[in-house]
């Protein structure tokens, strides 16, 4: 990791700051900005994603308080920096917006689109897309020097890392504001150039699809190919229930960045995963991927 010292010398201040799309990251960066001080605007289609989303992130600060990381005075101010809009005009003052709806460039641009009209001329613009251009996504606002990705990592709480993508254009202050911004949330950076998938999604989704691959072929049962890379590679979740958690849509999404992207077989999306997806099983959000998620405990699906 390069490592980056945090200067505070070239940014602008960030008081308050937006938050598009509120499903599993966007509550978990609203829940985090919140928690280190600043006012967060969550926004999103949909009012009752709005509504779950404020219910997890006080669910997941009541367990902080639990588990004594945090006060409950601190649970309290937390929520309290938090407003909710399903319109795009509550984000007009704010400092920082960050982009976190689903993984689909055309939705990625419309609202770009649509939230540069409303903010001021100096806001900061961000993706928290996990492999698009952010260039290209750059270009599609009025604003290329002011766009950066900030890509969190989930759960958003638990997690340490958050990578910086610059475009193209990206400018210092905005890069050295986001790094400020990151540093304040209490994680580290890591630096990527704009290249598909970034650092961690370009060695970690070719893993899952691999795993996804292995059971396509019938190597192992979704049972043993997760208790192989848990108890065997001991990582913390198998590469199955990883996938089911970051969203068989989202990793799909990815593939084909990576695969139209890097013009390499090697990146061909698995057909087993395309089928989950085309299925509408998306993994935990959905209640069923690899794993069916409608009883008591997880059930493998194959
Ligand atoms: C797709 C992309 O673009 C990029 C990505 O994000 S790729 C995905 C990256 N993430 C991973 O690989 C996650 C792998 N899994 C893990 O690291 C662990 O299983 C885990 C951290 C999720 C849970 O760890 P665990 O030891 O089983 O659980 P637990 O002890 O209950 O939780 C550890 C911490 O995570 C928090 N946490 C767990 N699940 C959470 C959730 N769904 N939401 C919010 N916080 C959560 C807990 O509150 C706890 O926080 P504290 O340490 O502050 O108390
Ligand atoms: N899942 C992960 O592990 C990670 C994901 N990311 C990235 O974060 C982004 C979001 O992923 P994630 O939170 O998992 O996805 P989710 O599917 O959980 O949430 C996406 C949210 O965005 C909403 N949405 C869709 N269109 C719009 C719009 N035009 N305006 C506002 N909100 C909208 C969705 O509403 P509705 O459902 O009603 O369409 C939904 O609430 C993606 O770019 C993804 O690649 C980054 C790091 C990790």
């Amino acid at each position: 990791m390069r490592a980056v010292p945090v200067d505070d010398k070239m940014t602008v201040a960030i008081k308050k700051v937006g938050v598009i799309g509120s499903g599993q990251m966007g509550n978990g960066i609203a829940h985090v900005a919140a928690l280190a001080g600043f006012d967060v605007v969550l926004n999103d289609v949909s009012g009752d994603r709005l509504k779950s989303a404020l219910a997890t992130i006080n669910g997941n600060l009541t367990r902080q308080v639990a588990k004594k990381g945090i006060s409950e005075t601190e649970r309290k101010q937390a929520l309290d920096r938090i407003t909710s809009s399903e319109t795009l005009d509550a984000l007009a003052d704010c400092d920082l917006v960050i982009e976190t709806a689903v993984e689909k460039e055309e939705t990625k641009r419309k609202i770009f689109h649509e939230v540069c009209a409303v903010l001021k001329p100096d806001a900061i613009v961000a993706t928290n897309s996990s492999s698009i251009s952010i260039t290209r996504l750059a270009a599609s606002t009025d604003r290329p020097e002011k766009f950066i990705g900030i890509h969190f990592m989930n759960p958003v709480p638990a997690m340490e890392l958050v990578e910086l993508i610059r475009g193209i254009a990206t400018d210092d202050t905005t890069f050295d504001t986001a790094k400020a911004f990151v540093a304040k949330l209490g994680k580290q950076v890591a630096v990527s150039e704009d290249f598909p998938a970034f650092i961690v999604n370009r060695i970690l989704l070719p893993m899952i699809n691999e795993a996804i691959y292995t059971l396509y072929e019938g190597v192992g049962n979704v049972e043993a190919i997760d208790a192989a890379m848990k108890l065997g590679a001991h990582h913390p979740m198998g590469p199955l229930e990883l996938a089911d958690f970051i969203g068989l849509d989202t990793c799909l999404s990815i593939m084909q960045v990576l695969h139209e992207g890097l013009a390499d077989s090697k990146y061909r999306p698995c057909p087993l995963l395309v089928k989950y997806v085309e299925a509408g099983w998306l993994g935990r959000k959905s209640q069923r991927g690899f794993y069916d998620y409608r009883g008591d405990k997880p059930v493998p699906t194959r």
